[in-house]
């Protein structure tokens, strides 16, 4: 299943914050969305998934799969959320139910989408749980009782419980550790692989996205600035806003050896 968005603008209190903007996610994909802080990136992702704030006038045409979203109820939005469409944000904590066990938690989505009974949706918990890597015995225990890198493992594991086709990931590692960054990504990738979905990953570390994307559109106010392989994004940028995304970005980057 793809995703196209094509001239997506969004206008919030009279200011066009995302303009123009047009890419793709094909089916298996993985692309990026980058660029500095407030350039319209999580509003583009938010737009795709039925998300913006109210008032927030859109224009253009997202569509999924070939049909259109924009203008959908959003009853019908949010059987697509979740269910074929994934989310991860930047802090787990905001997905997460402080007073309810992550086993819950974990089982909820097959739940509410009806897939599973409330002992098999525990039981495939445990097989999420499993995958993600979590340590025995965190489905028993409350959010707080976890680490930040654990909490997150636990939020991609709510966002595949029900086997999505495209995952959109909003700087899910920004708030980790540098080592524990580099695990989630890893797990991430290979979880993208292993289901063969497809990946929106949003950033503002050119490094971070060579590590899961191979495809990036980069955003400067709303507008895309650049668009191409992330290879070429690393060796031959285009872009004033690229290069500098480059000086900043942390950690060692990626490069690729020859043309590869
Ligand atoms: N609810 C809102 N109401 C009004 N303006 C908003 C709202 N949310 C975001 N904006 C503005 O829209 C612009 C784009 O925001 P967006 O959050 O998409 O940027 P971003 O690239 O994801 O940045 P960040 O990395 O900081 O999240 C910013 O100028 C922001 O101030």
């Amino acid at each position: 299943m793809s995703l196209e968005v094509e001239g997506l603008s969004v206008v919030l209190d009279g200011r066009r914050v995302v303009d123009d903007v047009s890419f793709g996610v094909a089916d298996g994909a993985r692309v990026g969305l980058i660029g500095e802080s407030g350039s319209g990136k999580s509003l583009t992702a938010l737009a795709v998934l039925g998300l913006l704030p109210d008032g927030a006038e859109v224009e253009g045409s997202i569509r999924w799969n070939g049909r259109e979203l924009i203008g959908l109820p959003d009853r019908e939005l949010a059987a697509l959320r979740g269910e074929q469409i994934g989310i991860v944000f930047q802090e787990p904590q905001t997905a997460l139910n402080p007073l309810r066990t992550v086993g819950r938690q974990v089982a909820e989505p097959l739940r509410i989408h009806g897939r599973a009974g409330r002992r098999e949706a525990l039981a495939r918990a445990q097989a999420d749980a499993d995958r993600v890597r979590l340590p025995e015995g965190a489905l028993r225990r409350y959010p707080h009782q976890l680490s930040g890198g654990q909490r997150q493992r636990v939020a991609i594991a709510m966002a595949l419980a029900a086997r999505p086709r495209l995952l959109i990931a909003d700087e899910p590692t920004t708030a980790l550790d540098v080592t524990i960054q580099a695990e989630i990504l890893a797990l991430l990738g290979e979880l993208v692989e292993n289901d063969g979905m497809s990946l929106l990953f949003i950033t503002h570390d050119l490094a971070v996205l060579s590590q899961v994307a191979s495809e990036a559109v980069v955003l400067e106010h709303g507008r895309v600035v650049e668009a191409g392989t992330v290879a070429d994004l690393l060796t031959a940028p285009q872009s004033e806003v690229t290069r500098g995304l480059l000086r900043d970005a942390t950690a060692t980057v990626w490069r690729p050896e020859g043309d590869a």
